[in-house]
């Protein structure tokens, strides 16, 4: 029998585009075999990445689904959103569908309100992934596993973060710390302390990128490219300070965050800054707010190194003061440790992940790690969608 190959569909909270990678899972049971989850053993990647494509979401999309996160849409237009992110996954996974037997697919998250607020009007916990399944499925004629986050906030959990199960599953090492950091939108840390699931920490630390690119768009641009902009400007310290105080940074874990919330008109501002200024105070904000994370939660429990994954690992300003303010735990790239070779890049990890839990789901293995997302109990993440003849 040969090995599943499952594609994974991921557009993150950056709202950029749609990753596409095709998974392979040589050494994992088959799919619909039955099989239990196996004992893990040595080290990752426990995969190959053998295919991946990046497809930008058109200029026009990509601002409807910036509207529907302002909550600037109405129910009229978030239902042709909907459907009009089906249309760009299945025109993203149509390449590649034919070599897989199985499709995971993400969706666009435009509103992640993962505790109760009445501050902001969230009276429940809930969480928003558009994209119709149905018609990737219609389009490919494969199954898909889709709405990955519903069934653990049903079970008490935040839906997020769900990227860690897979980390475990494909990444850990056996006598190894390490840290896998992602610096999308959003930064989230996955701890894995070797092959133990019960060790593994995880949760979102507050912005990545996403204030870096509200400066940037100030000055026209989409993101602050190779960190240019915060070269130029200067940090304004009181501005920093007042911004570090934020309430969500003292929130122990399990905790997950959204970019409604790390909105620069929902900070602090007792000046009105220049643009580098901004970008400089903002990149500043990321990698101490990040650094503070590790100090309070992570580095009491033991750290040999931290793996950086996104988008922010290729601003090499957010670089220079992240390992500073990690030194002496060193930071590495997947490059660094011979993942590339697997397939396993910053920028496929996460579309590489989903289509691990998707696999897991497929197989009926509870996919979710409720420690991290605060559940009940682990669930079985995602909902199966398929075509008549699949
Ligand atoms: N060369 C670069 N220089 C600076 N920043 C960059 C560069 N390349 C990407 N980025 C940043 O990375 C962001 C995209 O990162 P990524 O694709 O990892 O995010 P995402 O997956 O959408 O978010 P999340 O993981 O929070 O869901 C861009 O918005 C940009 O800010
Ligand atoms: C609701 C949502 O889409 N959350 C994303 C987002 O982007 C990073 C961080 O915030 C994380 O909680 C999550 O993504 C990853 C893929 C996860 O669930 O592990």
């Amino acid at each position: 029998m040969s090995a599943a190959r499952v594609l994974g569909l991921m557009s993150g909270t950056s709202a950029d585009g749609i990753d596409a990678v095709l998974l392979e899972l040589p050494g994992w049971p088959a799919l619909g075999s039955g099989a239990a989850f196996p004992a893990l053993q040595g080290g990752g990647p426990r995969g190959r990445v053998v295919a991946h494509t990046f497809t930008p979401y058109p200029p026009d999309l990509r601002e409807a689904v910036l509207a529907a996160m302002r909550s600037d849409s109405h129910t009229a237009a978030l239902t042709q959103l909907h459907w009009w992110l089906g249309e760009a996954l299945l025109a993203a996974a149509a390449p590649l569908a034919a070599s897989a037997d199985l499709i995971a697919m993400h969706g666009q998250t435009v509103q992640h309100q993962p505790r109760v607020d009445p501050a902001v009007g969230w009276g429940r916990p809930a969480t928003l992934q558009l994209g119709e399944a149905a018609v990737v499925a219609q389009g490919t004629g494969r199954p898909v596993v889709a709405n990955f986050r519903a069934a653990d906030v049903a079970a008490g959990g935040q839906g997020a973060p769900l990227v860690p199960y897979a980390d475990w599953a494909l990444l850990s090492e056996a006598g190894m710390r390490r840290s896998v950091h992602n610096l999308g939108g959003i930064s989230n840390l996955t701890y894995l302390p070797g092959l133990d699931p019960a060790g593994v920490l995880a949760f979102d630390t507050g912005p990545a990128n996403c204030l870096m690119d509200e400066a940037a768009q100030r000055a026209g641009l989409t993101c602050d490219e190779g960190g240019h902009l915060a070269r130029q400007g200067t940090v304004h310290q009181p501005t920093l300070e007042a911004w570090l105080e934020h309430p969500e940074f003292l929130r122990p874990p399990p905790k997950s965050t959204g970019r409604e919330t790390w909105r620069l008109d929902r900070l602090p501002a007792p000046v009105v800054l220049s643009v580098p200024d901004l970008a400089a105070t903002a990149t500043a904000f990321t990698a101490h707010s990040i650094a503070a994370a590790y100090q309070r939660w992570v580095l009491p429990l033991g750290l040999d190194e931290v793996v950086v994954a996104g988008g922010g690992a290729r601003n090499p300003e957010l670089m220079r003061q992240l390992a500073a303010a990690l030194d002496p735990v060193p930071l590495r790239t997947f490059a660094e440790l011979g993942w590339d070779r697997a397939g396993f890049s910053d920028s496929t990890r996460e579309a590489a992940a989903f289509a691990f839990l998707g696999y897991a789901r497929a197989q009926r293995w509870p996919n979710t790690l409720p420690h991290t997302t605060g559940a009940r109990s682990a669930v079985l993440a995602g909902t199966l969608a398929e075509d008549a003849h699949a």
